[in-house]
C-alpha cells in the first residue's frame, strides 16, 4: 500500500496493532447483531413491544461495545458486559416467549468462553443456568428439564476444557518463543513486544525505564577461555541481574552479550539507582574464574510520547557514551535532550 493509500484508510486500522482479544470480541458483537435484528424486527411487526424491546436493546448494546472497543481498546470489561447482556438477553427472552427459545443458549454461553477466562465463563454460565430453571420449572416436564440441564452442562464441560487447554498451550508457546534459551530470562522478541505493550498502554500507568546493559571486553573471554565459559559468564550475568532486581521488573537478552532490564515502577532517579546497583554487582560478581568482568549501562526513561525504537536508541546512545566514557560506567539520557552523567567504580 503506497503511503497515500495508508493515509487514507488509516482509519480503518486504527492507529495501532489490535490485540486477538479485542479483535475477537468486536467480532463476536458484529456477528450477534446480524443474528438478532431479523428476529428484533419480526417481534416489532408483530406488535411484541417486550420482546422486540430486549432484541433491539441486545442490539445496540452490541453496537456500543464496538464503538467503545474501537476507540479505546478496553476489552476486559467490556467482554464481561457482553457476557452478561448476553445471559440477561437470554433469560428475559425465555421468561417472555417461552421453551421454544431455549436453543439460544448454546451460542450464548459458548460465546462466553472465547472472551473470557473459562473460570469466569463457567461461573456466569451456571448462574444463568440456575436462573433458567427456575424460569422454566413450571413450563417442563422434569424430564425435558433434566435434558435441557445435561446438555448445557455437557456443552460448557467440553467447551471449559477447549478453552482451558488452549490458554495452556498459548502460555506454552509464549514462553518457548519469548525465552533465551542460554541464560532463561527473555530474549529479543519478548522485550520488543514489552515494549510496545508499554507504547500501546492507553490508561495512566506507572512510570518506566529501559536499561541497556554490555559486558565489557567480552571478546577477550571467548578468546582467552573459550566459548563454553564465555557462555557460563553470561548465564552468570542474568543471575546476577535476578538477585538485584525486583520481581516487578523485566529482564532481556538483546543479544550476544548485551542485555536489558524494564524498570517497571521507575522515574530516572531510581532506574540510575538500580543501574548503578547492577553495575557495582557485576563488578564485584565472579561470572568468571580469574577473570575480572564488568559492565557499561545506557539509561532511558520510557516516556509515553516516545516510541519503543526511539527508547531503545536513546538508551544505546547512553550504552555507547558508556563505552566511550571508559566502559564499567552507567549513563543516564536526561528526560529531554540526552545529556547525562556518570557513575563509575
Ligand atoms: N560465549 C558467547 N559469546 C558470545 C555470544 N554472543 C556473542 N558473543 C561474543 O561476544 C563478543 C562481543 O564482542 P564485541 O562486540 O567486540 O564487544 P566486546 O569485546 O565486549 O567489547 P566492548 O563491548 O566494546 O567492551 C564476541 O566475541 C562474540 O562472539 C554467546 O552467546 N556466547
Amino acid at each position: 500500500m503506497n503511503k497515500g493509500a495508508g493515509r487514507r484508510f488509516g482509519w480503518l486500522r486504527g492507529q495501532r496493532k489490535r490485540s486477538i482479544e479485542e479483535v475477537i470480541l468486536m467480532l463476536l458483537c458484529a456477528l450477534t447483531i446480524p443474528s438478532i435484528l431479523p428476529f428484533g424486527v419480526y417481534r416489532l411487526v408483530q406488535r411484541q413491544w417486550m420482546s422486540a424491546a430486549v432484541d433491539m436493546a441486545l442490539v445496540l448494546a452490541m453496537l456500543a461495545v464496538i464503538v467503545h472497543v474501537w476507540r479505546t481498546g478496553r476489552h476486559r470489561v467490556a467482554g464481561f458486559c457482553v457476557t452478561l447482556f448476553y445471559s440477561a438477553g437470554l433469560l428475559a427472552t425465555v421468561y417472555l416467549r417461552g421453551t421454544s427459545l431455549i436453543y439460544w443458549v448454546y451460542p450464548t454461553m459458548i460465546a462466553c468462553y472465547f472472551v473470557l477466562r473459562p473460570r469466569v465463563a463457567v461461573a456466569i454460565n451456571s448462574v444463568t443456568l440456575v436462573a433458567l430453571v427456575a424460569i422454566l420449572v413450571s413450563q417442563m416436564a422434569v424430564l425435558n428439564l433434566l435434558t435441557i440441564v445435561v446438555t448445557i452442562g455437557l456443552v460448557n464441560l467440553f467447551a471449559y476444557i477447549f478453552a482451558y487447554r488452549t490458554g495452556e498451550q498459548n502460555k506454552a508457546l509464549h514462553t518457548e518463543v519469548e525465552l533465551d534459551f542460554l541464560t532463561g530470562i527473555g530474549n529479543r522478541r519478548a522485550l520488543d513486544r514489552r515494549l510496545a505493550e508499554h507504547a500501546d498502554e492507553r490508561r495512566p500507568h506507572l512510570p518506566a525505564c529501559l536499561l541497556l546493559l554490555d559486558l565489557d571486553h567480552f571478546k577477550q573471554v571467548n578468546d582467552t577461555h573459550g566459548h563454553a565459559a564465555g557462555d557460563q559468564a553470561l548465564r552468570r550475568l542474568a543471575e546476577v541481574m535476578r538477585l538485584h532486581t525486583r520481581s516487578s521488573d523485566r529482564l532481556f537478552r538483546y543479544g550476544g552479550e548485551e542485555f536489558a532490564v524494564i524498570a517497571n515502577g521507575a522515574e530516572l532517579n531510581a532506574a540510575s539507582r538500580l543501574a548503578e546497583n547492577l553495575r557495582a554487582a557485576v563488578a564485584g560478581a565472579t561470572l568468571i574464574d580469574g577473570h575480572a568482568l564488568t559492565v557499561s549501562i545506557g539509561v532511558a526513561f520510557m516516556d509515553k510520547r516516545g516510541t519503543p525504537a526511539g527508547w531503545l536508541k536513546q538508551a544505546d546512545t547512553m550504552l555507547y557514551a558508556a563505552k566511550q566514557g571508559g566502559r564499567n560506567t552507567v549513563r543516564v539520557a536526561a528526560a529531554g535532550p540526552a545529556s547525562d552523567y556518570a557513575h563509575r567504580a
